[in-house]
């Protein structure tokens, strides 16, 4: 009778040699983590033509992601200059590998019919099926459906090893908590969840993530759960900016100010009681809020179990609030709208400058950004809209410019969508001048700006939240 995993795990010995397939936002960050702890980390690239450079751009020791990453420059070069961090397309090595994490983006190919695009997921499953080894671990850390892991997953790894899950490898999902401009702070930092299809593969990813972590703990459970918890923890809070989304529209309606109102429910303290309200803006974008309500909605359709009691007809309140916060930025174009003609300027021909292109602050990540259904919207109305951001340089199909002046010259709005750092500083006398109009609009889409400066110095103001502001006098 072959030994049992926990057996394969115990002759293996303790992890030395780590594959981190997928060389992104988070497989990087993570791959040079656990470069520090451990012997040596290969990380798998498939080299394609969209990211194939990444694969020499590492092994020279440098970073292919742009963004302020704290910390990560450093940690590559440290790492690959000690030999100790190779990134390659060759997926043969996984078989010097005790563990094998697995990073690959899981979009959807489109929300309203809950089919995620798992085709790259699957390529790397079936790479890691084809060269694990008996007693080795692999742990997917994407974001996916509940229910992936221990079926959809297992079911491909068994297929191309030929080997048996939870008896001849481990298996596991330790889902990852990043947010670019924060990727090595938050994988050490945050608490770790950590499933495994068993308590031996549980217990050997706790092995693998404990020495990575400097004040996050770790959190085991079964993988399933683990897939609940990380698709349901972005449900939740995209949930609260819904509900900050929400109630600022009202407090538009009513002509009063939403951060009176913030501050105000705020007060209320003590005793367990919490109603934090979050903040409303221009809309929700990045990789994982976007999507991963739908992730949620999916795995409990899927689920063997019977479908779950809801109340009949009414929509999952999670749905509700992906449409509010996908809303957020034609709302930003009807204040536009508004602002335009409280200036008597039409929409058609109106030249449009659009501050921000990623979807947070500070960083050149625009995946999903609000920003692009807004410009869409200005496009097909007959505006002529320049874009600015000063981190992201590049976008199919857009121009995006980093000399904010040329952006602002002769324009007749203004319109902020990202709160990036060097916007606070915008200076409302150099924008009218740089304008050129005496009406000019300015669009707040993340209460970056003090409204009285701005209609001091002429503007039409309009700001999310701002009912108090937004039919000042002219
Ligand atoms: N970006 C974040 O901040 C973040 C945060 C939490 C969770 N996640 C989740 O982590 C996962 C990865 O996200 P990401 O942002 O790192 O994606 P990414 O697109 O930045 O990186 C994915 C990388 O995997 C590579 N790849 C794709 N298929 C491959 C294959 N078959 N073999 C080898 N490499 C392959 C791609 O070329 C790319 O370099 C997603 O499921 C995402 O939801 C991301
Ligand atoms: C890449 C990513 O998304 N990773 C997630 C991220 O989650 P996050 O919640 O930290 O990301 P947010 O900061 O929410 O940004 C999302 C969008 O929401 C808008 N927003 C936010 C707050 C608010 O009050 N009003 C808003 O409108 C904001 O502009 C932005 O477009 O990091 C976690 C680890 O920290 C990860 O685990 C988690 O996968």
């Amino acid at each position: 009778m072959d030994c049992s995993l926990s057996e394969y795990f115990k002759k293996r010995g303790s992890i030395k040699t780590i594959g981190v397939i997928g060389m992104g936002y988070v497989g990087i960050p993570a791959a040079a983590l656990f470069a520090r702890s451990f012997d040596k980390v290969y990380g798998f690239q498939r080299d394609s033509s969209s990211s194939g450079y990444k694969i020499d751009l590492l092994n020279s020791g440098k970073n292919p992601l742009k963004g302020e990453e704290p910390g990560l420059d450093d940690l590559i070069r440290e790492t690959t200059d000690k030999s100790k961090f190779e990134c390659t397309a060759d997926f043969s090595k996984i078989s010097l590998c005790d563990a094998v994490t697995i990073d690959i983006q899981t979009p959807f190919l489109n929300p309203g019919d809950l089919i995620p695009d798992f085709s790259a997921l699957e390529e790397g499953i079936r790479q890691a099926g084809r060269y694990l080894t008996k007693g080795s671990l692999i742990v997917l850390e994407s974001t996916i459906t509940p229910g992936t892991t221990a079926i959809w997953a297992k079911k491909i790894l068994e297929e191309e090893s030929g080997f048996i899950a939870g008896e001849d490898f481990g298996l596991a999902h330790a889902p990852e908590r990043v947010m670019v401009g924060r990727l090595l702070r938050n994988i050490q930092e945050h608490d770790r969840i950590v499933g495994g299809i068993d308590d031996a593969s549980t217990k050997r990813a706790m092995e693998l993530y404990g020495p990575v972590l400097t004040s996050g703990n770790l959190i085991p459970m079964t993988a399933t759960a683990a897939e609940v918890t990380k698709t349901a923890e972005n449900t939740v809070r995209d949930l609260q900016i819904a509900a900050a989304n929400q109630l600022a529209l009202y407090c538009e309606a009513m002509g009063i100010n939403f951060y009176d109102v913030r501050r105000g429910i705020d007060s209320l303290k003590g005793d367990g009681i919490t109603r934090a309200i979050l903040l409303p803006g221009a809309g929700v974008g990045g990789h994982c809020l976007t999507k991963d309500t739908y992730h949620l909605e999916r795995g409990v359709k899927i689920a063997d179990e019977q479908s779950v009691d809801f109340p009949e007809g009414v929509e999952s309140l999670y749905v509700t609030a992906r449409h509010i916060n996908d809303f957020m930025p034609r709302h930003m174009f009807h204040l536009l709208k508004k602002g335009l003609n409280r200036s008597v300027k039409d929409m058609k021909g109106a030249k449009v400058a659009l501050l921000g292109w990623s979807f947070l602050a500070n960083t050149d990540d625009a995946r999903n950004t609000p920003a692009e259904p807004f410009y869409q919207l200005c496009k097909d109305a007959g505006a002529e809209i320049r874009v600015h951001d000063p981190w992201v340089t590049g976008w199919p199909g857009i121009d995006i410019r980093q000399d904010l002046e040329s952006v602002l010259s002769g324009v007749d709005a203004v319109v902020v969508f990202t709160a990036h750092r060097m916007y606070y500083q915008l200076d409302s006398e150099k924008i009218r001048k740089l304008s050129g109009s005496n009406s000019c609009v300015i669009v707040d889409g993340r209460n970056i700006i003090d409204p009285d400066t701005y209609i001091r110095n002429g503007f039409v103001y309009l700001g999310i939240g701002r009912g108090d502001k937004n039919s000042h006098p002219l």
